[in-house]
């Protein structure tokens, strides 16, 4: 068993510390040191700088992202000596407080304790800010995608007010202990209202979203230590809110309303009434986080910034892994060169995983 955590400590250290310029009197030594704490202990710790750049790697390492170009610039906050739900919690706001910096959002990620025997940390929420959902007999109020977490949180107490835009509260858990919920503060919760720039009547749909995406679900696994609470955050591509959160049928399903005050008619496919909805509401999103000087990339820019980001690639001689059918752009997909390629899927180390639901 300790084996596999050997190798897979061995890949890590070499790739990293060649990358970070090491001798390899150092690599050798630090080699060594980590075999006899696997020996002794049956896991290791890594040194900060083992920690950052392995946050760094594995985001390159995102096959599904197209935000990759910027993954040297992360911010990276060491909590792996929090061992109380009080303290992991505040962390949290603290990431938020960070990351948001006034729309100016700052890509981060917090690490928690890693994963060992005695001790497992997790984030029940899949991003630390999301709006809550709700089963009425008269349909879904709020996000569907939060149906299931939003019970988790109301059988722990917790009440919302019922609206479309309730923010959930955080909720941690340390090993089988109770789970511990907050609410977050309303002053650390950024949002923008979704104006259009030329259509008055948008700003009467009464639609927002939160400006920050911090991912809280997923695992960072680095040369095989597992950090089972590490949330991440970048900034939106305008089509994630505009093409899927707001617009899929199974979310909010505003391209009917938004179709209707355009006049369109709705009768027929083929007058491509959804195709300008959905344009118009991506128009909107974008014109908004600009407008409130919040952080936000359009698929357009994304594309080429991927594009730069596949040169440097090249440059350094890395080979580079993709996943096309999550990189190419829900909103004119062909408009962009990722369109015209494929890329190879391989799944590299450190990375980012789905790891399964703490609650079912
Ligand atoms: C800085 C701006 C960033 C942008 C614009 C961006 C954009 C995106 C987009 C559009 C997706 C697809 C999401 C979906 O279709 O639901 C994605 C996926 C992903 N991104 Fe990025 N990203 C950024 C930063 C980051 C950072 C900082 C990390 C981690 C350190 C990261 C890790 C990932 C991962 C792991 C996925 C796949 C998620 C999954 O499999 O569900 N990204 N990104
Ligand atoms: N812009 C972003 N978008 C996402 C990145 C990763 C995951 C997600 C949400 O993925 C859900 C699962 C599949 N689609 C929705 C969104 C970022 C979030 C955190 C860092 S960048």
């Amino acid at each position: 068993m300790h084996q596999d955590l050997l190798k897979e400590a061995e890949k890590f250290i070499n790739i990293s510390y060649h990358e970070l310029k090491k001798s390899d009197q150092e690599i050798k030594a630090r080699l060594l040191e980590i075999k006899d704490e696997i020996n002794r202990f049956g896991y290791y710790k890594h040194t900060f700088e083992e920690l950052e750049y392995g946050a760094k790697l594995a985001w390159r390492n995102s096959n599904r992202c197209i935000g990759r170009l910027f993954w040297e610039k992360l911010n990276v906050f060491d909590m792996r000596h929090l061992s109380t739900e009080e303290s992991i919690a505040h962390a949290l706001l603290e990431h938020i407080k960070y990351a948001t910096n006034q729309g100016r959002i700052r890509s981060t990620i917090t690490v928690f304790h890693q994963k060992t025997p005695d001790q497992s940390i997790k984030i029940w929420n899949h991003q630390l800010i999301r709006y809550a959902g709700y089963q009425t007999e008269n349909g879904i109020i709020g996000d569907p995608d939060s149906l299931a977490f939003t019970r988790e949180c109301e059988k722990l107490g917790w009440k919302g007010k019922g609206s479309q835009f309730d923010v959930l509260p955080l909720v941690v858990q340390i090993n089988d202990n109770k789970p511990y919920m907050i609410d977050i503060p309303n002053d650390l919760i950024l949002e923008v209202p979704i104006h259009h720039p030329e259509y008055d009547w948008f700003k009467d749909l009464r639609i927002k979203w939160y400006s920050v995406p911090i991912i809280s679900s997923m695992k960072l696994e680095i040369g095989g230590i597992v950090y089972t609470a590490s949330p991440f955050n970048g900034w939106y591509m305008g089509t994630e809110i505009g093409a899927r959160n707001l617009a899929d049928e199974n979310r909010y399903n505003i391209l009917p309303k938004i179709s209707s005050c355009m006049g369109l008619d709705q009768s027929k496919n083929s007058s491509l009434w959804k195709d300008r909805a959905l344009v118009e509401l991506n128009i909107a999103v974008l014109h908004s986080y600009k407008e409130n000087k919040v952080s936000i990339v359009d698929h357009h820019t994304a594309s080429h910034q991927f594009k730069q980001f596949e040169e440097n690639e090249r440059k350094m001689e890395r080979p580079l892994t993709g996943n096309w059918t999550w990189l190419i752009p829900p909103l004119a997909p062909a408009t962009s060169h990722i369109f015209y390629k494929q890329y190879n899927n391989e799944i590299n180390k450190p990375n980012y995983f789905y790891q399964k639901p703490p609650y079912s």
